[in-house]
């Protein structure tokens, strides 16, 4: 009778009715969520034990593009999961239904990630004004996002900072020389190519270098670098966790969250106090300045120069930091909490990026040869210095790039939560607070959307034909995408021509694939010699 009881309470509890679907609410015509297929789900844990127990079919948390796999296998292109709160995750395989979820949510793109980080700073009002612009939402992001938006596309922070990036790849490719065996092996290249982009990340932030490319980098480097690493992984197992622990104690994971997040922000904070005294410093020149822009209409921000040279290079640089800490928009809190942002997203999604954009030209000696044969034509004619010129010819080198991240993007996809309002998508209700995510890493190498799907073939994207609008988003998609793409497409551009041109690559390892970490990161060491590119100039 008791037994009876408890199970005719679960069956009508609110809990129960969320992880199996409600039909409530569904419009005429509209199937409801429950509908949709996908694993069974099970009070408390969802869908879940699908990633936990040991069965044969279980969906490994840490090579999510095979269990996008077996989801799209089993399932289709629609499929539903139950998270342990009760709430749907829906996985959508179509590009055209990734363009319908992605238009109904474009209002509030709001995301559910970074939860850990999101509370370690909410939990610090004293350092942070918010939980900052990677896991916020609503109003609070609108406001980062919005001051920020226009700082990180502006041309003289970008381009300005090209001769730095430049250089630093000079330095890189000087350091790999160094550093090469007899065999024409370079150890812990990974590491290697971090701490390069560590330093470019400095330079073009905060206009510092910090001398993190050298074969006897300073601890400080090192350390920079680690706390990026171990933040993101410290953030994709907390947010994945079932049960969440971090939120009640401080869990082993959360502890290294929090002393690598500390870490970030003592040095963001340490150059926010710099930026300011540089700026009081400065602010007789600026106020003139700004007259006589305010004279020609101009606003604060534009008052510092593009101006073009004749090799398309910005000859005015500003850092980001700077841009940032003139912003009326923004406080002090907010400018810190951007910067570890940015230096915690900007280091190991270029790194991983390029790592693999290496492997790939280093296992097609094709495409690596048409790679340095476009390398070659541009920088005889500007002494080896990669340049805006250059870099605004250099077509295969952009297909290069869009063909690795076809391959390999650095993650899954895309997430959006329709928070307030319910969605309806390929016929089926979606109810409000649903985390939707686009399976792009899985279309990518579909061969319904790409012939020779597992083959790396840069001439793919040369030719009219255009794949589907959202096939492929590397960067994210709408006012939520990647803030800093045009930094991170510079930096690989001009590694990936200094590569080319001095050093002829060749993999010697198996095949690459890669492991979730937050981001995807190669599942094994780069195993490529790099022996010396020979040329006629
Ligand atoms: C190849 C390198 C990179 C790739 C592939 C990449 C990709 C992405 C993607 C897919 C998103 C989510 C977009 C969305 O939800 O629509 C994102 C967001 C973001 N990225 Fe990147 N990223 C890269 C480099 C960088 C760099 C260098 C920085 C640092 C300055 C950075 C900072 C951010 C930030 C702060 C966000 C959150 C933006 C927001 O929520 O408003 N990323 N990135």
């Amino acid at each position: 009778m008791i037994m009876k009881r408890v199970v005719s309470k679960v069956l009508s509890s609110r809990m129960f009715k969320r992880i199996t679907g409600n039909k409530e609410g569904t419009e005429k015509g509209v199937k409801a969520f429950q509908d949709i297929p996908g694993p069974l789900a099970l009070p408390l844990v969802g869908s879940t034990w699908k990633y936990i127990l040991p069965l044969k079919d279980k969906y490994d948390p840490e090579r999510l593009h095979e269990a996008a796999r077996q989801k799209y296998d089993n399932y289709g292109p629609l499929v539903r999961e139950t998270l342990p709160d009760g709430t749907g995750l829906l996985s959508v395989f179509d590009p055209d239904d990734i363009k319908s979820f992605l238009q109904q949510t474009m209002q509030q793109p709001d995301r559910r990630s970074h939860l850990a980080l999101k509370k370690y700073r909410l939990d610090r009002p004293h350092m942070y004004s918010s939980g900052g612009l990677l896991p916020s939402n609503g109003a609070e992001w609108q406001k980062l996002r919005k001051a920020s938006q226009v700082i990180f596309g502006k041309p003289d922070a970008v381009l300005g900072h090209l001769p730095d990036v430049d250089m630093i790849m000079r330095e890189f490719v000087q350091l790999l020389r160094e550093l090469r065996s007899p065999q024409n092996y370079v150890s812990d290249l990974l590491d290697l190519i971090k701490m390069m982009n560590l330093e470019v990340m400095l330079a073009v932030l905060l206009d510092q270098r910090y001398g993190c490319v050298s074969t006897h980098p300073s601890p400080q480097c090192e350390a920079l670098m680690r706390a990026g690493s171990r933040s993101t992984q410290a953030i994709l197992n907390t947010d994945n966790g079932p049960l969440q622990l971090y939120r009640y104690f401080d869990t082993p994971l959360y502890r290294q969250l929090i002393e690598s997040q500390d870490l970030i922000y003592s040095e963001a904070k340490k150059q926010y106090e710099r930026m300011q005294k540089t700026i009081s410093s400065k602010s007789d020149d600026m106020s003139n300045t700004e007259n006589e822009c305010r004279n020609e209409g101009g606003s604060k921000q534009s008052s510092i120069s593009t101006e073009s040279d004749k090799g398309g290079t910005v000859k005015k640089k500003t850092s980001i930091l700077e841009h940032l800490c003139r912003s009326p928009q923004l406080g002090e809190k907010d400018v810190i909490g951007l910067l570890c942002d940015s230096l915690m997203a900007g280091v190991d999604t270029t790194s991983y990026s390029l790592a693999f954009a290496l492997y790939h030209l280093s296992s097609n000696k094709t495409a690596q040869q048409q790679l340095a044969e476009e390398a070659a034509r541009l920088l005889q004619q500007t002494h080896g210095q990669v340049t805006g010129n250059v870099l605004s010819k250099a077509r295969y080198t952009v297909a290069v790039v869009k063909e690795s991240l076809r391959l390999n993007p650095i993650s899954i996809g895309i997430g959006r939560v329709n928070t307030h309002k319910p969605i309806v998508l390929r016929g089926y209700h979606i109810p409000a607070g649903t985390t939707i995510v686009s399976m792009n890493q899985h279309i990518g190498r579909n061969p319904d959307y790409f012939s020779n799907c597992n083959e790396f073939r840069p001439e793919r994207f040369m030719s009219d034909t255009r794949p589907h609008s959202h096939a492929l988003l590397p960067f994210g998609q709408g006012s939520r995408m990647c803030i800093a793409q045009n930094i991170a497409k510079q930096t690989i551009y001009t590694a990936l021509l200094h590569m080319v041109y001095n050093f002829d690559m060749t993999w010697t390892g198996g095949p690459l694939d890669c492991k979730v970490r937050l981001i995807n990161e190669p599942d094994g060491p780069l195993l490529l010699t790099l022996g010396d590119r020979t040329r006629n100039n």
